[in-house]
């Protein structure tokens, strides 16, 4: 395959400046959606740039994440994807099933289907659940004698049962969203663009629309989501970048990412009612100096341990031989979460990574311990 146009912008990220170069190379065989060094300024090519140079192959039955802080770029990437904005460089492609390059505007024609649910619901308020369903199969091409059982089955699959014959103009923010989905999940997409599905749903509705997206994945499907939500991201996504200031900072698996750019450990420790909290603070000073205590909820004492070589193994080395002599109940170390990451990215442009890079799949924990 013929290596795509462009040079490797230099960010400072092993992994980002990897997935370029593996775009720029053509070794992108197995994608379906590849984008290649994707440029968008708003008001020119002088203008301030929303998207900068960003690169990216996602392939059937993966779902990548793009998380960002508001302003970060996610929207402008989705709508140069979606056709709503033509980028001011680079370009981004589908693969057909034959191994042909297209542009995502003819991908329809070349037998990709694209499912996108934008941001903002473009949704009739007078229309029914059932009236959009119906008459969004219409414009897919559902044979008539077909469009109940189409449109029946994804009113199941999104709980949209009780709303379905009411006008949009009633439905709650998350019902609205569910729809949007449902419409864009329509005729089976290749490819899935979802611009924050689950905003404004209640926790219920957000498990069956994650169930519904991993069917989706499992049956091959590619999935592009932005979200607000790290759960969400830990619970749907292969892979994801955080963007900040339109470029890729990082990118790989949740667990790489925690990996990679966790600053320590948070260790909770519930002590014996009456015991002396201090002499455990004492301990894990005496053993971490820059332990820091978070806080304290009745006999629950909560640590923050920057993360150093074999700092895991002697935190559960000093926990577990003075579990007793501090009248320690039980104790957990845990792994910095995906949020904490990113908030680290957010509030700071360009962190510095703490390891040594792995490769951008892995699941490796340190000392293979269960944190
Ligand atoms: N139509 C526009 N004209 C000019 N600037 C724009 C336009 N749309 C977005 N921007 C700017 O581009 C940058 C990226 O915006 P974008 O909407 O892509 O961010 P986002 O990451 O999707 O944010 P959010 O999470 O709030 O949706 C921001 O600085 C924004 O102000």
């Amino acid at each position: 395959r013929s290596a795509f146009q462009g040079t490797v912008t230099p960010c400072g990220d092993s992994d980002v400046e990897s997935e370029q170069m593996r775009v720029l190379k053509g070794r992108t065989g197995g994608d379906l959606l590849v984008l290649c060094n994707l440029r968008k300024s708003y008001g020119g090519r002088r203008g301030a740039e929303a998207v900068r140079d960003v690169s990216l192959g996602v392939r059937r039955g993966e779902c990548f994440g793009l998380l960002g802080a508001s302003g970060a770029g996610k929207s402008t990437t989705f709508k140069m994807l979606s056709g709503d904005i033509a980028p001011t460089a680079g370009h981004a492609v589908v693969r057909t099933s034959s191994g042909e390059d297209v542009a995502l505007f003819s991908a329809g024609a070349a037998g990709v289907r694209i499912g996108y649910c934008p941001q903002q619901d473009a949704l009739d308020e007078l229309l029914t659940g059932w009236e959009h369903l119906r008459y969004y199969c219409s414009l897919c091409g559902i044979p008539k004698q077909h469009i109940p059982e189409v449109a029946g089955d994804l009113v199941r699959r999104l709980q949209l049962g009780a709303h379905a014959n009411q006008p949009v103009a009633t439905y709650s923010g998350g019902t609205k969203r569910k729809l949007s989905t449902a419409l864009a999940l329509l005729g089976r997409p290749d490819l899935l663009l979802l611009d924050e599905p689950s905003s404004g749903m209640d926790p219920c509705s957000k498990r069956f629309l994650w169930r519904v997206l991993t069917e989706e994945v499992l049956e091959g499907c590619a999935v592009v989501l932005t979200s607000h939500s790290m759960e969400e991201c830990e619970a749907l996504c292969t892979r994801l970048t955080i963007m900040v200031n339109g470029s890729f900072r990082c990118l790989g698996s949740p667990q790489h990412l925690r990996d990679r750019f966790g600053a320590g450990y948070v260790v909770r420790v519930a002590c014996e009612e009456g015991s002396a909290a201090r002499a455990v603070s004492d301990c894990l000073g005496l053993h971490f100096p820059d332990v820091r205590l978070q806080g304290q909820r009745l006999n629950v004492l909560e640590y923050h341990v920057p993360r150093r070589r074999d700092c895991l193994a002697d935190l559960f080395r000093v926990l577990a031989d003075n579990k007793t002599a501090l009248s320690i109940r039980h104790y957990s170390i845990q792994q910095p979460t995906l949020e904490q990451v990113f908030i680290d990215f957010a509030a700071e442009p360009q962190p510095t990574p703490r390891a040594a890079p792995g490769p951008a799949t892995s699941s490796h924990r340190p000392h293979g311990l269960p944190v």
